[in-house]
């Protein structure tokens, strides 16, 4: 269901009230895992379920598409946010760009209004930077403090995230973000069989000895198990900077292999194309950037304009399995219909706008695009981001 969505917006003045003890440390949440493991989802499971908190949520953007995200991830209406909102059960909403710190400095000003904050981190995070930054920035450190990282863990790819050479000896993200967490969430078990989720978990236990592992469909998990683990209290016995040594930290890039490029194409698609351009990108492999390179896409995420529908549908693709759905979000009748990706994938994703658009709109169909041609016509493909084509 609408994954990205927050549910029910109100606006902010309109919540009420009495709310939580102002005076008190508010909780924080890191929720990390790898790309499209299911950490909005579990966002979205937490803010949904019935608990007494007033939760702030903090979603991350996806890729350079902020654009995107935002109406991916708090629009209503076609309208975008950028500032906090409330929703009807109470809790908070917001996108942010960084890692957060800077949402949450601003969230504070809000404060009196929730009692606890879930941060959600990009996908290729490295937690262990986000959390001690609670611990450098002093100022932060006297209003909030750290209640637990969880790691959300794609059961069908986890293993191969985890297994992921990286050069010179480097932690690949993946393993650093189970190493780091208090919990471990091994999401989407609908999608392995008992052998290879006992995989999975036998790989996460051996980079991990100690979280809690837990395992779900659809992030579904006991919130008793999730909030307010008080994993950072001297009192747990386990201190931060132990976590932190226990995985040896490697400056500058996470994965230079790793890239994001949007796109935003205008106009309508029909339904079957826009499956056989999926399909051809994500399982056949056979789209193919400037370079020629087959595009190996790890993550997708889209708003699409679909044929014939009166509502926006949103594109998710996690390797190579992918679905529509559509949003309770209506084209209105003035605006220009566009369809808006977002892909992050490994090095080679690099490709024209003209032949981007074309591979789009006709799912492979005829080629117009010139060879060679750097001069898209941006009449029809409005951007792509992440590389200079
Ligand atoms: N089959 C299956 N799909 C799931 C499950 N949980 C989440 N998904 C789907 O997986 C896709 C990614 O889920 P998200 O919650 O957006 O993942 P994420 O970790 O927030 O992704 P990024 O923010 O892009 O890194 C969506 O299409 C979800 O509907 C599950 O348990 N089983
Ligand atoms: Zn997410």
């Amino acid at each position: 269901m609408e994954d990205e969505e927050c549910p029910a917006l109100v606006p902010i003045a309109a919540g009420g009230s009495e709310g939580p003890d102002p005076g008190r440390r508010i909780p924080v949440t890191i929720i990390t895992g790898y790309l499209g493991a299911g950490k909005t989802t579990l966002l979205n499971y937490i803010l949904t379920e019935q608990h007494s908190k007033k939760i702030a949520v903090i979603l991350n953007e996806f890729g350079e598409g902020s654009a995107l995200e935002k109406s991916l991830a708090i629009s209503q209406g076609g309208e975008l946010y950028e500032e906090w909102l409330e929703l009807r059960n109470g809790c908070l909403c917001c996108s942010v760009k960084d890692n957060g710190v800077k949402a949450i400095e601003n969230l504070m000003k809000r404060r009196g209004k929730f009692d606890y904050i879930l941060l959600e981190t990009t996908g290729l995070a490295d937690p262990g930077a986000v959390a001690s930054m609670f611990w450098v920035d002093s100022e932060l450190g006297s209003d909030i403090y750290l209640d637990g990282i969880i790691s959300v863990v794609d059961a069908k790819h986890g293993l191969q995230h985890l297994t992921e050479e990286k050069p010179e000896g480097l932690v690949n993200e993946a393993s650093r973000q189970v190493a780091l967490a208090d919990l471990i969430i091994i999401n989407k078990t609908d999608l392995v069989s008992g052998e290879e989720l006992n995989k999975v978990r036998t790989s996460v236990r051996s980079v991990n000895g100690f979280a809690k592992i837990l395992e779900t469909q659809r992030s579904r998990v006991d919130l008793s198990n999730v909030l307010d683990l008080h994993a950072f209290d001297s009192l747990s016995g386990i201190s931060l900077q132990k976590k932190l040594e226990h995985v040896k930290t490697t400056q500058a890039h996470l994965d230079k292999g790793i890239m994001t490029v949007t796109f935003e194409v205008l106009g309508d698609i029909k339904e079957e194309n826009l499956n056989l351009f999926i399909q051809n990108l994500l399982w056949e492999k056979n789209v193919k950037d400037k370079t020629g390179h087959a595009m190996d896409v790890i993550r997708l995420k889209g708003l699409v304009s679909i044929q014939g529908k009166s509502h926006q549908v949103i594109v998710q693709g996690v390797h190579e399995l992918y679905d529509l759905e559509e949003t309770a979000v209506e084209w209105k009748e003035d605006e220009k219909r566009t369809n808006r990706l977002v892909l992050i994938g490994k090095n080679k994703l690099c490709i024209s706008l003209c032949k981007f658009k074309e591979l789009f709109l006709s799912a492979g169909g005829p080629g117009t695009c010139p060879v060679k041609s750097n001069q898209p016509k941006l009449a029809r493909v409005t951007a792509v981001r992440g590389c200079s084509v």
